[in-house]
């Protein structure tokens, strides 16, 4: 294709979303002149799914759930006035919340005010705070947020240990929808022992976020914890940043949520159109199907010239593929669907992975986003007229092309800054994406059972810990093997899962468990200290 075919393929193609100031340019992308049409019948079953789903279907089938992620930004089209009624509570109650918190009225016992926020939190009730947080941050922040998203002793520490003495005027939000996830359960316990350290009440600095009588819920009561806003099982974990799991860090940050809600609700309205050509949640979706045969046989690279869209890829990696990545499709048949999701950000990864993009296996499509304004302000040049901004856009266009020349595949997110109203967009024109995808591929996109497996399997690696920590208490000074071990506990086929504990538990002081022998497997010895 000449440089002259491009453009004009370009313009035929741009979708421009006005309302949100963005543009979705997939010329780059080698589709046939008769794809768009030739998938005009799954897209319009999947406008029909998406449809009906807005109005309170039950688009989770195998949890029997509705999907109200979209009534979030527009309460006005829930379906029942109870739950219009609750989003606008919840909104309301955040703001006044976060009002009474800057100003001093909600205040720790120990100091003038809060400033800072820690929060709690895995998956879906970390990541869009997360990716919100560094999105539309700065130091001029009305609070600054901190996180702890794993059950990671010496993460927790190094967090912990940086908030030091300004523990006392740290607002901790604890975030788990189900109230029962155990990395933010560690995590919780582990703040309030902090505090405790500093004879500090944490309930007094606490705050949750999470479904009616859940675990976490019920702890928060008996503790006499500040507040609890709530969760519902109609939102799912990966689009819940528009709920009170994004609103109250973003509203005690002092970010512009309704900039944020306003932003998604546009794109919302503007990703309903039905003419494919204009709705860029459609294109996306189809660029996806065409690019990965409807199998996911491409990976997805994001690549943002932005630093404050760093996280995207991070929070797009949750969405797409908790969402996508399913052995079942709705009529339960297997189809192993997915589509992997990486990348950080441009021009930084023109360093690191783009060289296999352009030369090594072309098993990927990219997704570059584009932001027009450079900076608040004006810029210095830096060589001749140039500045730090016009060199960002100019290895933008050049990876671009370098990719299109050696026929690697490339779709282009324009936006003009990011702003709350964008990054909102952003986010629900994502959203739609991966609903839209998923009724074209027919799977549900709104379960995650594989991610349950896991979470039982763990629970199993503990229960044997718990045996085997008694039998080693029992044995007492004998020296026994993995093996010796796995057998003395009735486990036998579960050495390596016995050696592998007895090796953590051996290399950390917490039970008393010293190994000594050799260093591979079958010479090492365990006892108890
Ligand atoms: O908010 P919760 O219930 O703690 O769950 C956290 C995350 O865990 C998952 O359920 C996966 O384990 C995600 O879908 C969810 O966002």
């Amino acid at each position: 294709m000449t440089e002259r075919e491009l453009w004009e393929r370009y313009q035929r193609h741009l979708c421009v979303v006005p309302s949100v100031g963005l543009s979705l340019d997939i010329s780059r992308m080698n589709f046939g002149a008769d794809f768009l049409d030739g998938m005009r019948a799954r897209t319009d079953a999947a406008f029909q799914a998406m449809d009906a789903l807005e109005k309170g279907a039950i688009a989770n089938p195998d949890e029997k759930r509705r999907v109200g992620h979209y009534w979030l930004r527009a309460p006005e089209l829930s379906p029942e006035p109870e739950l219009k009624t609750a989003i606008t509570d919840m909104q309301a109650s955040v703001e006044a919340f976060a009002r009474d918190v800057h100003a001093g009225k909600v205040k720790p016992a120990k100091a003038a005010r809060f400033t800072q926020v820690l929060l709690v939190g895995i998956g879906g009730s970390a990541l869009g705070p997360q990716l919100v947080a560094d999105a539309l941050g700065s130091h001029r922040d009305a609070m600054q947020v901190h996180f702890l998203d794993n059950t990671d002793p010496d993460g927790m520490d190094r967090t912990l240990g940086a908030l030091g003495e300004r523990l006392a005027e740290t607002l901790t939000v604890v975030i788990s929808k189900s109230g029962g996830t155990k990395e933010t359960r560690n995590g919780m316990l582990e703040t309030e022992r902090a505090y405790q350290q500093r004879g500090l009440d944490f309930g007094a600095h606490a705050v949750a976020v999470t479904g009616d009588g859940s675990e976490l819920d019920q702890y928060a009561k008996q503790h006499h914890w500040l507040r609890t806003f709530p969760m519902w099982d109609w939102v799912g974990g990966r689009t819940s940043i528009m709920s009170a799991v994004g609103l109250v860090p973003a509203r005690l940050q002092g970010l512009d949520v309704d900039g944020f809600l306003a932003g998604a609700k546009d794109m919302d309205a503007a990703t309903r159109e039905r003419d494919v050509a204009k709705n860029p949640a459609a294109l996306l979706a189809l660029m996806w199907f065409h690019a990965g045969g409807g199998r996911g046989q491409k990976d997805m690279v994001i690549l943002p010239y932005k630093d404050r869209l760093m996280l995207m890829s991070k929070y797009l990696q949750q969405l797409v593929m908790e969402s996508l990545g399913k052995e079942l499709s709705l009529d339960g048949q297997v189809v192993n669907q997915g589509i992997a999701v990486y990348g950080n950000k441009g021009s930084t990864d023109q360093h690191a992975y783009v060289q296999q993009l352009r030369e090594g296996v072309n098993n990927f499509f990219v997704t570059f986003v584009e932001v027009l304004k450079d900076r608040d302000g004006k810029s210095m040049a830096v060589e001749g007229d140039n500045t730090s901004g016009d060199y960002l856009l100019g290895f933008f266009l050049g990876t671009r092309r370098a990719l299109f020349e050696k026929g690697r595949e490339s779709m282009t997110l324009t936006v003009q800054d990011v702003s709350a109203r964008t990054v909102g967009a952003l986010i629900a024109l994502y959203e739609r994406a991966v609903g839209l995808y998923a009724s074209l591929v027919n799977i549900n996109a709104y379960h995650q059972p594989g991610v349950e497996a896991g979470k039982k399997a763990a629970g199993r690696v503990l229960e044997l810990q718990g045996k085997l920590l008694s039998k080693l208490k029992a044995a007492k000074a004998e020296a026994r093997s993995a093996d010796q071990l796995a057998q003395d506990i009735g486990a036998p086929d579960e050495a390596e899962t016995v050696f592998k504990l007895l090796e953590h538990l051996s290399a950390n002081g917490d039970h008393g468990v010293k190994r000594s022998g050799g260093q591979r497997p079958a010479e090492a010895r365990f006892q108890a200290g």
